[in-house]
């Protein structure tokens, strides 16, 4: 399962060894100008928010997909992508904690904003088996002022902080989490956790937000274990930038 360090995900998982694995360092110097891209447009719905939950891996917040409430479309996309929950990776300490690097650097953290193809596939998990499948956008967050957007999330996090714990969470509009600037990076990837599969679109936004120190110290006091277990905190959840492998990193 999950609990095996992600050197040994690659016995459990081989597609772990896949041509179109996430994270990547991203290489600005390498990166192609494409005038076909187009604005990113995300249209949420704060009414379908709905649990914030602690899954041992990760905080997420899950949202309503069983309708076309909250989509993203635009950007290097062709057709409509659902939202189906945000999370973030953190590291255990401020100096790393993004899964994708600019140019080797890391940030403190980074947020996913997870999609499904809703116009050609009928739920995540079938989208999940396809190329073209999932869209996922990726938010840096930089060491800085204390967010007053990620507040409303790290303010709920001591009532989640055991494994399986979730807590009703509504009216959340995730693009109160996004940067001024919607200016991307896209390139095909894949989930960066098991079952790792090739299916993401990935757009890793290039400006970032701000977190500060005493709101990351939050999301490592929850714990990867349940009620019974010895208590253990998530003090890091990043997988370390895979091989590009000859893939190509565009930007609007
Ligand atoms: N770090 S990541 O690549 O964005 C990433 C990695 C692994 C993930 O597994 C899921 N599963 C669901 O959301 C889900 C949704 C519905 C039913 C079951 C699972 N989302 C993921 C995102
Ligand atoms: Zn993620």
């Amino acid at each position: 399962g999950h609990s095996a360090w992600p050197a040994h995900w690659k016995e459990v998982f081989p597609v772990a060894n896949g041509d179109r694995q996430s994270p990547i360092d991203i290489k600005t110097e390498e990166t192609k100008y494409d005038p076909s891209l187009r604005p990113l447009n995300p249209n949420y719905d704060p009414a379908s928010a709905k649990i914030i939950l602690n899954n041992g891996h990760s905080t997420s917040v899950e949202f309503d997909d069983t309708v076309n409430k909250s989509v993203l479309t635009g950007g290097p996309l062709s057709g409509t992508y659902r939202l189906r929950q945000i999370h973030f990776h953190w590291g255990s300490n401020d100096e790393a904690g993004s899964e994708h690097a600019v140019d080797g650097m890391k940030y403190a953290a980074e947020l996913h904003v997870v999609h499904w193809n809703s116009e050609k596939y009928s739920s995540f998990v079938e989208a999940a088996r396809q190329s073209d499948g999932l869209a996922v956008m990726a938010v840096f967050l930089k060491i800085g002022e204390c967010n007053p957007q990620l507040k409303k999330i790290t303010d709920r996090l001591d009532t989640i902080r055991i494994k399986g714990k979730r807590a009703l969470f509504t009216n959340f509009d995730p693009s109160c989490l996004l940067p001024k600037s919607l200016d991307y990076w896209t390139y095909f990837g894949s989930l960066t956790v098991p079952p790792l599969l090739e299916s993401v679109i990935w757009i890793v936004l290039r400006e970032p937000i701000s977190v500060c120190s005493e709101q990351l110290a939050k999301f490592r006091s929850l714990l990867s274990t349940a009620e019974d277990e010895v208590a253990c905190c998530l003090l890091r959840n990043y997988r370390p930038p895979q091989p590009l492998k000859g893939r190509e990193v565009r930007r609007n």
